[in-house]
């Protein structure tokens, strides 16, 4: 099956658990696109659901400006993070650095489940969208 979107997956360390609780609530159609995430993030998610995750470096040792120049070149299209609001971390600044360039290439964020739903319920990345698209496009070919 075609991967459509480009979907990268980072949690910190308090909120790992929710964001596999996440992930594996809609497991089925994240197989459906192209999965990315941080080091530690990225393995829990293969490990426990069984999914492909492309793996950057973990958080604070460079993934997350990892994950900020894959954006900068276009090839992240969504971007699901769980950033910690209640602890520090040692790589604040590549956090920031990160959710800055989501906005500067305008990419959608989810930063807590609520938003995260809201995402994967858009017809952006429900294969009916595409179909609906598809007949358009045949519609307006057909004489
Ligand atoms: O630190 C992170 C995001 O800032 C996430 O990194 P890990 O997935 O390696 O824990």
């Amino acid at each position: 099956m075609k991967k459509r979107k480009r979907i990268v997956l980072i949690a910190h360390d308090n909120r790992k658990e929710q964001l596999l609780e996440w992930a594996r609530w809609n497991k089925k159609l994240l197989g459906d696109h192209e999965l990315f995430g941080t080091g530690t993030t990225g393995g829990i998610i293969s490990r426990e659901l069984g999914l492909d995750v492309h793996r950057f470096k973990s958080g604070p040792l460079g993934g997350d400006q990892q994950v900020g120049s894959k954006i900068s070149d276009g090839d992240i299209d969504v971007m699901i993070f769980f950033w910690d609001p209640m602890s520090a971390q040692p790589h604040d600044v590549d956090v920031k650095a990160l959710l800055r360039l989501a906005v500067v290439y305008n990419i959608p964020v989810a930063c807590n489940r609520s938003s995260a739903d809201f995402i994967i319920s858009s017809p952006l990345l429900q294969e009916e969208y595409d179909r609906k698209i598809d007949d358009f496009a045949a519609v307006l070919i057909e004489p």
